[in-house]
């Protein structure tokens, strides 16, 4: 699915006004309609009160109207109007006027604090204050308004954002934005609903399909591309009949020191699960035992070095390189990946302790291979392009990292971010059970197995991203997050590939 700016989402709201040959009064009722059938099909006719808070654009004509629709149909609804200007949109106007039509009096006006109406933890709370034309952090009573209906236990559906939140730029002041507890979002989500800062604010979310140009949205170049089950779908590529070990590439993981083998056992282990035809883990002395034993497919060559790697050494041509897992920080193991990065043609990814040894000896930046793939968690990604000042400085640095040294960047995490050059990719799949210790040596196996099999790096990256969430995912159903190791990732892989074909089962992430 693709994530526009806000002017591509009004460009294409004229688009559609024109093409499809109607208003954009009737583009709204076609919005509000959904958005009151999303809480008709909820409710039921339930008596309920609900407290519709409307600003004076379209965001609050969108709230009018769906204020209208439910007092036809028979609801407790309250409309209030957060009258902060003078300025009010058209359609707002209009449906103005038509809400008092179905009512013989107008909504309630709001002008200060003293207008703040009481709500019990029972009712229920529509936000339609701002949508994506918030030009300025709100300020004042309406602030205080966003901080009144947060302290309310009500729940809050926010009508295409949550009011105070930018669709596509920073948070000003995080203390003036609605936290809602579901937002109902117009064609396409917005990209703040996915960043580590202004995503809490969202929760969950549904897209809503309102009928926009179908033939500009194809064309336009989105802001990011989010990566569920269908784009997943379209980047596997499936094994050949005649496939032989061969086929499916040698991938080698080098990885491990004294007491971080386990990084060195997970990171090969999730090659053989992804797919990798043969599997050798280059390990130090002491892992010897420890990799035979526990992954009896593997091949293993270990170090001269006990402890640490200090000397790189493999007699094949790796189809694809796994780098860093638990290796330390020690200097033979710097000067190692020197020469690793420097006399070696396969594809690499790069993790964990490599990404810190880089950090620390920037020279090893220079010898970056092309096309390599880099997978750190924010703590390393510091190390690489120094602090961000939010959300949008941090994309900007990565875009700028990735396309001076030519690499993929996957930023981990929730929602976690492959950027390449000027592209980004958000994954839709994981969840917080994935947070405990060696998830992270899982995904770099799994992207190495898929580079070994021939996937190139952003494909290898964008798919490897998601199967990996999607097997944590499936895991956590099974056992829920707490219990959830990185171990269980790994054997959900087999879980992963079955159900990306498995269309009848409804995988949707938002609502987690
Ligand atoms: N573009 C689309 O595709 C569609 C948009 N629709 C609705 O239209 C919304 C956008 O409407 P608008 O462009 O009218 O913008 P909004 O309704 O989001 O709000 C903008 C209005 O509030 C004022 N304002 C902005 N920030 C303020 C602040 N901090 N304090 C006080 N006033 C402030 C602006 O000056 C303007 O008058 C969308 O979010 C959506 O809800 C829908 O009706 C359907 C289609
Ligand atoms: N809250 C979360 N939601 C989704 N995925 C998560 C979450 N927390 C962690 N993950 C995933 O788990 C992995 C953690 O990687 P990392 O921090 O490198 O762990 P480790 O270093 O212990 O192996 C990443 O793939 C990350 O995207
Ligand atoms: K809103």
């Amino acid at each position: 699915m693709k994530i526009f700016s806000s002017e591509q989402l009004y460009e294409a709201d004229k688009i559609t006004t024109e093409k499809q040959q109607i208003t954009s009064e009737e583009l709204m009722e076609r919005a509000g309609t959904q958005i009151f059938q999303w809480l008709h099909q909820r409710l039921q006719g339930a008596p309920v009160p609900i407290h519709i808070f409307c600003g004076i654009g379209d965001n609050g004509g969108d709230g009018l109207v769906v204020g209208r629709l439910l007092i036809e149909q028979g609801y407790n609804v309250i409309v209030y109007v957060v009258n902060c200007s003078d300025k009010r949109s058209e359609n707002f106007l209009h449906n103005y006027d038509k809400i008092k039509n179905v009512t013989k009096k107008w909504p309630i006006l709001m002008t200060s604090e003293d207008d703040f109406p009481e709500i019990n933890p029972e009712e229920i709370i529509v936000d339609a204050i701002f949508g994506i034309g918030l030009n300025r952090c709100p300020d004042g009573w309406v602030k205080e308004l966003i901080q009144y209906i947060n302290k309310r236990k009500a729940f809050k559906l926010a009508i295409d954002i949550p009011s105070g939140l930018y669709s596509n730029s920073p948070l000003e002041d995080k203390e003036a934005v609605l936290s809602a507890n579901h937002t109902l979002t117009f064609q396409a989500p917005k990209l703040s609903f996915f960043l580590p800062e202004t995503a809490p604010f969202v929760s969950n979310f549904d897209v809503l399909d309102i009928g926009l140009d179908l033939e500009f949205l194809h064309k336009s170049e989105p802001l990011a591309h989010l990566i569920s089950k269908p784009e997943a779908q379209r980047f596997y590529q499936p094994r050949e009949k005649f496939g032989h070990k061969g086929t499916y590439g040698h991938a080698l993981l080098v990885a491990g020191s004294y007491g971080k083998i386990g990084a060195a056992v997970l990171s090969t282990k999730a090659a053989f699960r992804i797919g990798a035809g043969l599997v050798t883990a280059f390990v130090p002395k002491c892992g010897y035992p420890i990799l035979q034993t526990a992954i009896p497919e593997a091949m293993v060559i270990t170090d001269k070095n006990e402890e640490y790697i200090s000397s790189i050494e493999v007699d094949f041509e790796p189809s694809a390189i796994g780098v860093g897992m638990g290796l330390g920080k020690n200097k033979a193991t710097v000067e190692a990946l020197k020469k690793l990065f420097t006399n070696t043609e396969s594809p690499f990814v790069i993790d964990a302790d490599a990404l810190n040894n880089i950090s620390k000896n920037k020279e090893l930046l220079k010898l970056l291979p092309k096309n390599s793939v880099l997978t750190p968690h924010p703590g390393e990604l510091k190390g690489l392009i120094g602090i961000w000042k939010n959300d949008y400085d941090k994309i900007e640095k990565v875009k700028k990292f990735s396309s001076k040294h030519e690499v993929v960047v996957i930023i981990k995490g929730a929602y976690t971010l492959t950027v390449y050059g000027d592209k980004l990719y958000l994954n839709s799949s994981g969840n917080p059970g994935m947070a405990t210790a060696g998830s992270g040596d899982a995904l770099t196996g799994v992207i190495t197995g898929l580079l070994s099999q021939g996937y190139d790096p952003l494909l290898a990256s964008v798919f490897g991203v998601y199967i990996h969430g999607r097997a944590g995912d499936i895991a956590a159903g099974q056992m829920g997050y707490e219990a959830l190791m990185a171990g269980d990732i790994i054997e959900f892989l087999a879980d992963a590939y079955i159900d990306l074909f498995n269309n009848t089962k409804n995988d949707e992430p938002y609502e987690k």
